[in-house]
């Protein structure tokens, strides 16, 4: 039973109590629409009983009532129908565009761990689908059931009226017919599971081949990947059949013959009786004719299985991802006076690999602190733990003395600016790109923070200037026009903790010196963590660390390092040496 109670709830998105309010107006629904079925049977009794014995008379008063009966029924029914389609409709679709937002603000807390484990084809496909899915089994698929077993009910009733040894004939194949129908639905989860891989298996191929479309090109491969993106489709097309047609199949055909071997079963039985006189001939009819409208509905019962299989495991996705355990949060909200930051005894691992061991920094408060070290020694991971993207593995970040675990994420991520060298720009305007870093700066706040970053005069050069339309990703834009919005959206934050990752990789010598400007405004009496790799960018922060295979091996400003051999004396040699290097012809 709490199987069954675990099953509803996913399927109504935890909405239980409101569905099942729903789902009465709908029964009732159902049962006024079944009234004109009731009546059918009515009318045969009274439209035969002169017919078997001619000497009554037409009973035309009771086909009067009857006929009155279904009027009322047809003017009630609009009135109720009416009311439940709307209310089903708006009742249910609020519940999954609540459900949806739910959802949306659930994956913001998770860590970027999850998102890094879970790839973009799948969450669209719990989003998209799996929700459709829901809203199609909740609004269409559960009332068309609740009505068929309503239906059922209201046969019961009227027929054991009637005779029931012959009402018993009549549902005796059908306790026989459902276990296989139970038997199909359980083989059928392989099939639907596996429909679901390579549903996602698609999405995934379609966002990967799109995304890196231009790559591909350029490897003359967008071919070759086709054809992968190809075999997966053909790969969908082949689950699709399978659930109709696999394992499944069988089971259901024994079922359906069962079933319509029940027809036989009601012919022999009225047979039977009514040679022995127990049964009269307009009852015999009424049995044959009845017994067809009620295999019927228990037949579609069997072909909504693979529905119900689907639906169940798109419900069960929605469920487990909604189980996704968040970043923990501090529930009394503590806001840091001071910004100087602390690593004390950090190790960090991405999965099962640890790439930050036993790390001890101290990053004081409006100062520039650089990190350096080969490609892969951890410096992106610093900032990105400080911006508690993901959470430490061992030991403890603070931030102006209080472990960033205790501060609230969005007091935390509003400390802090942050400029990483793959910027993101949104499908909109370059306006609102910039406007992303304080939702209330005015139109002339953004123009000035455009003009301190360098990119007023490329913005005003687009031909409808602040409010012209950035592609995806930014896909419109260099490089460098993308880095430069993206500093202009930290100088609009202006929190008091400045991240840059690389944030000077993309730009070219003519911009190099307005954007260092930028910068220095940016940074001005903030704490300021820097990662580049071109040493000379950095020689004049206050403090330089220097990192190798995730750990501290040196620390200093650049005149004390230089004084002592170690890694970075040598990066420097060879970042000045590399200064004259050239493509040899
Ligand atoms: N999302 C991730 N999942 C798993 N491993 C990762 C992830 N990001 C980085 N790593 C690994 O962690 C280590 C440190 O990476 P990190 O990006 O911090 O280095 P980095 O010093 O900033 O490198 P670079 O200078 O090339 O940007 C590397 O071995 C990298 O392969």
């Amino acid at each position: 039973m709490s199987a069954f109670r675990e099953w509803f709830e996913t399927m109504t998105l935890g909405q239980t109590k409101k569905y099942m309010e729903l789902l009465a107006w709908s029964l009732f629904d159902s049962f006024v629409v079944s009234i004109p079925y009731a009546v059918m049977i009515m009318a045969m009794y009274v439209l035969l009983i002169p017919v078997l014995s001619p000497e009554t008379k037409l009973p035309l008063n009771r086909m009067g009532i009857l006929t009155g009966i279904l009027l009322a029924q047809f003017i009630g029914y609009l009135f109720i129908r009416r009311k439940s389609y709307l209310d089903f409709c708006t009742g249910f679709a609020g519940t999954t565009r609540t459900s949806r937002i739910q959802m949306g603000e659930h994956l913001r807390s998770l860590s970027m761990g999850f998102f890094a484990s879970r790839d973009a084809g799948d969450l669209s496909t719990v989003l998209l689908r799996d929700y459709t899915e829901i809203e199609n089994f909740a609004q269409q698929l559960l009332p068309q059931v609740a009505t068929i077993l309503i239906r059922f009910l209201l046969a019961v009733v009227v027929l054991s009226a009637f005779d029931v040894r012959m009402t018993a004939a009549v549902f005796l194949v059908i306790p026989l017919a459902l276990p296989f129908a139970f038997l199909s639905l359980k083989r059928m989860e392989k099939e639907s599971r596996r429909l679901q891989t390579s549903q996602q298996e698609v999405a995934a191929g379609i966002l990967e081949y799109v995304g890196g479309i231009q790559t591909l090109k350029a490897f003359h491969m967008a071919g070759e990947r086709f054809e992968t993106l190809k075999a997966s489709v053909a790969g969908w097309q082949h689950a699709s059949i399978r659930l109709e047609t696999g394992a499944a199949a069988p089971v259901s055909m024994v079922g359906r013959c069962l079933l319509n071997c029940g027809i036989g079963v009601v012919m022999l039985t009225g047979g039977f009786l009514l040679t022995k006189g127990e049964l009269s001939p307009f009852y015999y009819m009424a049995f044959m004719l009845l017994s067809l409208t009620i295999y019927d509905p228990v037949l579609m019962l069997f072909t909504f299985i693979a529905d119900f299989s689907r639906t169940a495991r798109s419900g069960g996705r929605i469920r487990s991802l909604f189980e996704e355990k968040p970043l923990p949060e501090a529930k009394e909200g503590a806001a840091p006076e001071k910004y100087d930051i602390v690593f004390k005894d950090v190790s960090f691992a991405y999965g099962r690999e640890e790439v930050l061991h036993r790390i001890n920094l101290t990053f004081p408060e409006r100062s520039v602190t650089a990190l350096v070290g080969p490609s892969g020694s951890g410096k992106s991971t610093i900032t990105r733990l400080i911006a508690r993207f993901w959470d430490v593995t061992e030991g403890e970040i603070r931030m102006g003395g209080i472990p960033i675990r205790n501060i609230p994420s969005q007091t935390l991520l509003g400390n802090i600016s942050v400029v990483f060298q793959d910027v993101y720009l949104f499908h909109d305007t370059i306006e609102e790109n910039i406007r992303m870093g304080r939702e209330d700066a005015t139109h002339e706040e953004i123009v000035a923070a455009a003009k301190k970053a360098a990119c007023h005069d490329f913005i005003m050069a687009l031909h409808r200037g602040y409010q012209t339309m950035v592609g995806e990703g930014g896909s419109t834009l260099s490089g460098g026009e993308k880095q430069r919005i993206s500093i202009a959206r930290a100088l609009l934050k202006d929190a008091p903790v400045v991240l840059l990752d690389e944030a000077t990789s993309s730009l070219d010598p003519e911009n190099e010196v307005l954007i260092q400007q930028a910068i220095s405004a940016l940074v001005e009496e903030k704490t300021v963590i820097v990662i580049a790799h071109r040493l000379q960018s950095i020689s004049n922060a206050d403090k330089i660390v220097v990192l190798e295979e995730g750990a501290v091996s040196a620390c200093g400003t650049h005149e004390e390092l230089l004084r002592e051999p170690g890694i970075y004396s040598q990066l420097w040699q060879e970042q000045q040496n590399a200064g004259s290097w050239q493509i040899k012809a």
